[in-house]
């Protein structure tokens, strides 16, 4: 009685969706502040999290670990999460066929996006289990023809991890090095494919550095030697122009909450022609044509449709947009600071502009992470995990270490701001100088003393 008094409601509340999402700005600032102490003379909320003392909510650029939903997206979402909660493979009413039109509704917007035709998309649970999918799947498929799979060091973990899984199963791997700007050579992977090659797996844009990897070529000379071309769209689709028809792309793996959409949704997209065979990773109901059974959850696939609607009409706007900051954000602190470094590409052309990556020359790792705790940025220092070791794919591209120490990866997106830029850069410039000066290595270098002729002690 209660459930249907609350459907009922919410069929006559057909707005709610809207004045959730309008509101959502509101709810932010609530959850954000429990409370806090304030300091007296600003009156700006503390915020005390980790044993760490935060002035307000941090500033976040941190757009590759993931993004906030755009309003559209929970908009699009919210009904299926209310009176249309059917299951969308309830075959014998009218509950389930709604959310199956939900459901084709967004493959289809999903296939558009990157060029493919909707029965090729699969729905994952993010970009992690398309990965895993892709590569443990095509290899099982194919282990009594095929044992080797080639991939590159600077890899997501969840595809590192998938290929070090097929290793202990036997299978070889070739973790292929890339150059000091993060592309991969093409003669490197021309060579490296044999005939008992079974899958080619090369991220479309590093998560870390930004670095685009020449998807065409790749595509081209996998297709022309007869090996599967898949790639980790994670940080890609929505982003930057795809289309697997011109990249010959087998497998692209997609992610939900790097473009707007929910957290734990994805889709693969397996190509038909020349068909794709794969092992499916999860057994059970046989949804998804038998590549993933399990529900497929509407409102999440949903909000992934709606996301790459959003993305494909504004994908010239929002990345003019990135493009501008990336510009801003760059030049207003390379202008002030010296000793600053761009990690991946410096052609513009070979870099998602939403991702900037700087090392800073002579200041300290762990204190310029600690110090910058307002900004959420990520860093390649490994000071905040358990290992010491620094990123692997900075290493990968053979940064020293002191300055993989001292990366930080700015992360631009649809809702960043001037603002928001403007205050990054003053809040890095103003710390980095601020670290400079206590830094004995700092006024070493202002004496001239060449600091490769220095002994250093282990990080
Ligand atoms: C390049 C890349 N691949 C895969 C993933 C994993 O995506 P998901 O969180 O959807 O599993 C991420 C996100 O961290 C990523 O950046
Ligand atoms: S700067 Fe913290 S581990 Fe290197």
């Amino acid at each position: 009685m209660l459930q249907r008094i609350g459907l009922q409601l919410l069929h006559h509340g057909r707005m709610l969706p809207t004045v959730l999402s309008q509101s959502s700005a509101v709810l932010r600032s609530f959850s954000a502040a429990p409370q806090p102490a304030e300091d007296t003379d600003t009156g700006v909320p503390i915020i005390e999290k980790k044993g760490i003392s935060l002035r307000g909510v941090p500033l976040y650029l941190d757009m590759q670990a993931t993004t906030p939903m755009d309003p559209r997206v929970i908009d699009a979402m919210l009904p299926f999460m209310t009176e249309q909660f059917g299951n969308p493979h309830s075959r014998t009413h009218l509950y389930g066929w709604e959310s199956e039109e939900a459901v084709e509704d967004a493959r289809a917007k999903i296939a558009r996006l990157i060029g493919a035709d909707p029965k090729e998309i699969i729905f994952t649970s993010g970009a992690t289990e398309s990965n895993n999918t892709a590569i443990k799947g095509v290899a099982t498929y194919h282990k009594d023809k095929k044992k080797h799979v080639i991939t590159t060091q600077t890899e997501h973990k969840c595809v590192l991890d998938s290929c070090r899984w097929l290793q202990q199963r036997g299978w070889d791997v070739t973790y292929l090095p890339v150059r000091p700007d993060g592309l991969l050579d093409l003669n490197t992977l021309e060579s490296a494919i044999r005939p008992d090659t079974a899958l080619v797996s090369v991220m479309a844009v590093n998560n870390e550095i930004g670095v685009v990897q020449p998807l065409k070529e790749i595509g081209e000379i996998c297709r022309s030697k007869g090996v599967y071309f898949h790639t980790d769209g994670a940080q890609a689709v929505g982003k930057i122009p795809l289309d697997v028809n011109a990249a010959k792309v087998d497998l692209l793996s997609i992610s939900g909450h790097k473009i707007y959409g929910p957290k734990g949704v994805g889709a693969l997209y397996v190509r038909r022609r020349p068909r794709v065979r794969l092992e499916p990773l999860m057994s059970g109901g046989g949804q998804e044509r038998g590549f993933r059974s399990g529900t497929v959850p509407t409102p999440l696939v949903v909000g992934l449709g709606a996301a790459c609607e959003v993305a494909q009409r504004e994908m010239e706007k929002d990345l003019a947009h990135v493009k501008r900051l990336e510009e801003r954000l760059r030049t207003g602190i390379v202008s002030q600071l010296q000793g600053v470094v761009l990690n991946g590409p410096s052609d513009p052309a070979q870099r998602y502009p939403g991702n900037l990556n700087l090392s800073f020359a002579y200041v300290e790792g762990e204190s310029l992470i600690m110090g910058l705790k307002e900004i959420a940025v990520s860093s390649g220092s490994a000071c905040t995990s358990a290992s010491l070791e620094p990123s692997y794919v900075l290493r990968a591209l053979g940064v020293e270490e002191e300055l993989a120490h001292t990366s930080i990866r700015y992360g631009m997106g649809r809702f960043t701001t001037e603002a928001e830029v403007d205050r990054a850069i003053s809040m890095t410039v103003d710390h980095v100088n601020k670290l400079r000066e206590m830094s004995p290595l700092w006024e070493m270098v202002q004496e001239g003393v060449d600091l490769k002729s220095i002994q250093w002690a282990q990080h």
